[in-house]
């Protein structure tokens, strides 16, 4: 064996040249193959030299894992790695797409749409750091963010997932990236992988292209458009990710003009490894090979071949790892697949390894246990918060403004079903993928806790989940914070054509708002129906999906911090204006792209 490779002073290209030369077809394949953490043990991680191991949504090692026991977990599938023959690592990716989401404990930032609405790259960019941080806390060095989806369509379950509907915004939040993967150094080149040591983490720009575009924002669809809409609309935020050094990009199920994107050799390969010159390794999503027919899986052999002959370099298999390398060697040997398109891949994937020096630091750092939801990064999303609201209404005329409130008040309600609920607040992809209700999740403040501790002491506060209006009439309430929205949910469980407040949230408006000064605060993924409602609204707030710092809510409602978010989506008046974005001729908005009020400090 020649160990030359293990060198960190060698050339980077001398390294993969010196171990490709030796590696057998399977340990190639082997390395194009990422399970998941449940499919896998050390064994097969050494028997098949596979590359890449991933806990999908919710995977965890057990309920309420600590990060020890993160780290324990993704060291003894390492040292499985490390003892095959050529010891070439495994690289272990997670979903930390607000925060390490499928981690108890961890910090929870707001989604992507509430970070577009703080028009603040310096904090998307710190948040990318801190989440590096506490992936790090758990050894895991690669995450599957940010998604660079730009949402078109509210309907769409992911929208949240989307930092704007305006490419512009999405391009200026790609600074996220460095964030994760740290800054290229000056003297180094741009548009080449960097990771910046094990503080940060390889990033994945998402959806290879066009996932935000789909028709009436059907998850998984189709995205019908034309190359000068692609170009300015959805692949603008790939340009500044490439610049900036993504590590990896994953290629969206969505299809363009009926053209599966996981079969799309033009789009993947020709344009995103041969125009825009990406020099890293392109994943797949979850079975995103097997859905490239319909049923999926109906032909896999011709998923594998159309999948990697478009240009996927390694594919999130992620159960059976023996039908994929089986399937895909014998398409080798068969001269479907030629080698130089496997060596191609393997190059790829063994340049991440490299060039973010996991030969040299393959385990996991212990030193870095404490950063997992540390005090600094829950103030950092605490900030984030802050910076996300966006003040829609606030009185009848801006001589008389709702807000800030007052702290002190002889009695106060505070009502509605997302008032006292971190998993509400939270939204989907909050430990597990769907995310859900309730306090015991994982750790954090809900809205309510942080309305308690912001009042004057004197001030008595009342809480009711569904107030009836006899309750709130034979109460002297001096206001209500009346918090409501949308329950968590992720991917297709989100795909929404009406986009209304559920009933309970309306109830909860019409019984509160309808007898004392109210403020509503909105917990939604997307712009929801609430035209109809305004009239009887005497403040309203959009909060978005804020996360596990829900105390940064009150922070600006009282007038610590003054109200600076700017919607980044357009405010539809009803669903049948869908879809209606900037700059289209039919633009008719309840409130437009931008909008958001202000208000003075106290
Ligand atoms: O969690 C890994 C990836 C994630 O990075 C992608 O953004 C997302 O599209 C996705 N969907 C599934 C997934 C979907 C349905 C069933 C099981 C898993 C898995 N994943």
């Amino acid at each position: 064996l020649n160990m030359l490779y293990k060198d960190p002073n060698q050339p980077m290209n001398t390294r993969i040249k010196v171990l490709m030369d030796q590696m057998t077809l399977e340990e190639k394949i082997g390395q194009m193959a990422q399970i998941d953490r449940r499919a896998a043990t050390p064994e097969i991680m050494r028997d098949y030299s596979i590359g890449s191991l991933l806990s999908g949504g919710g995977s965890v090692p057990r309920e309420q894992a600590t990060a020890e026991e993160w780290m324990d977990m993704v060291n003894g599938f390492q040292t499985g790695s490390l003892s095959s023959r050529l010891g070439i690592p495994m690289i272990y990716g997670i979903d930390a797409v607000h925060g390490h989401n499928n981690v108890y404990k961890a910090t929870i930032f707001p989604h992507n749409v509430g970070l577009g609405a703080t028009r603040d790259n310096d904090l998307v960019k710190r948040i990318g750091a801190a989440t590096a941080l506490e992936a790090r806390a758990t050894g895991i060095p690669y995450v599957f963010a940010p998604c660079i989806a730009v949402c078109r369509d509210p309907r769409w379950g992911r929208c949240y997932e989307s930092y704007s509907e305006d490419p512009k915004i999405v391009q200026d939040m790609t600074e996220i990236i460095p964030g994760l993967q740290g800054d290229i150094p000056p003297n180094s080149p741009k548009g080449v992988p960097y990771v910046g040591g094990n503080t940060k983490v390889a990033a994945c720009a998402k959806h290879y292209v066009g996932d935000g575009g789909t028709t009436k924002g059907i998850n998984m669809n189709n995205t019908v458009t034309n190359w000068h809409e692609l170009l300015s609309i959805h692949m603008p935020p790939y340009y500044n990710s490439i610049i900036k050094g993504v590590s990896t990009v994953m290629v969206s199920y969505s299809s363009l003009n009926g053209v599966k994107m996981h079969a799309n050799h033009q789009l993947v390969t020709k344009f995103l490894k041969g125009t825009l010159r990406f020099r890293g390794f392109v994943i797949s999503d979850w079975q995103g090979i097997d859905k490239i027919t319909y049923p999926q899986h109906a032909n896999y052999t011709y998923s594998v071949l159309t999948g990697i002959n478009a240009g996927i370099d390694m594919v999130m298999v992620p159960l059976n790892h023996t039908e994929f390398i089986d399937t895909l060697t014998s398409l080798v040997n068969n001269n479907f697949v030629p080698i130089s398109r496997i060596d191609d891949a393997v190059r790829r994937i063994l340049g991440v390894k490299f060039s973010m020096g996991l030969f040299e630091n393959p385990m996991a750092d212990h030193s870095l246990v404490d950063q997992l939801g540390s005090q600094a990064h829950r103030d950092l999303a605490r900030e984030a918060v802050r910076k996300s609201l966006v003040l829609l209404k606030n009185g009848e005329n801006t001589d008389n403004p709702v807000l800030p409130l007052p702290k002190k008040a002889s009695k106060i309600l505070v009502a509605g079903s997302h008032a006292n609920n971190l998993g509400f607040q939270c939204g989907g992809w909050t430990i597990t993928w769907q995310g859900q209700g309730g306090n015991d999740q994982t750790v954090g403040t809900t809205i309510f806790n942080g309305i308690s501790t912001a009042v004057h002491p004197s001030t008595e506060i009342a809480y009711s989940e569904s107030p009836d209006e006899d309750f709130v009439k034979s109460n002297n309430f001096s206001y209500a914070v009346v918090v409501v929205g949308e329950p968590p949910y992720a991917e297709s469980a989100g795909d929404n054509s009406n986009l209304t407040i559920p009933q309970q949230g309306l109830d909860t408006i019409k019984n509160v708002c309808g007898n004392v000064k109210c403020v509503v605060v909105l917990v939604s993924g997307r712009p929801l129906v609430i035209q109809p409602y305004l009239k009887h609204i005497d403040a309203l707030v959009a909060a978005w999906l804020p996360g596990t710092e829900g105390n940064g809510v009150a922070d600006v409602l009282f007038g610590d911090y003054v109200f600076t978010g700017k919607s980044s989506r357009t405010w539809f008046k009803t669903v049948d204006q869908l879809p209606m974005n900037v700059g289209d001729s039919h633009y008719d908005p309840l409130f437009p792209i931008g909008y958001g009020l202000t208000t003075e400090p106290v």
